[in-house]
């Protein structure tokens, strides 16, 4: 589902940075592509394991549904100022 990381709460609308690390090797599982939005087109980030990716936390993006296996990711946010 197309989402933006920035929240209501007092912690989670500081968060400015999205990193998100591939743990899983990419044959592990079928579908689970992370896309991000960044304008009019469609971005699709790379499934290699260990490749980080990153973006304003404002930005749509989303996770295709899983169809087999199993996948896991690590999200880290970075918090800071609002970008201007
Ligand atoms: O697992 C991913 O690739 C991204 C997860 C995500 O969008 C999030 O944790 O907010
Ligand atoms: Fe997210």
């Amino acid at each position: 589902m197309w989402h933006s990381d920035i929240g209501g709460g007092p912690i989670s609308a500081k968060r400015k940075l999205t990193l998100v690390l591939q743990l899983s090797p990419s044959g592990d599982y079928e579908g689970g592509t992370l896309e991000v939005m960044p304008g009019a087109q469609v971005l699709e980030a790379s499934r290699a394991q260990g490749s980080v990716t990153v973006f304003p936390s404002f930005m749509l993006h989303q996770v295709t549904p899983v169809r087999s296996g199993v996948r896991h990711s690590l999200t880290v946010w970075a918090h800071g100022p609002a970008f201007r």
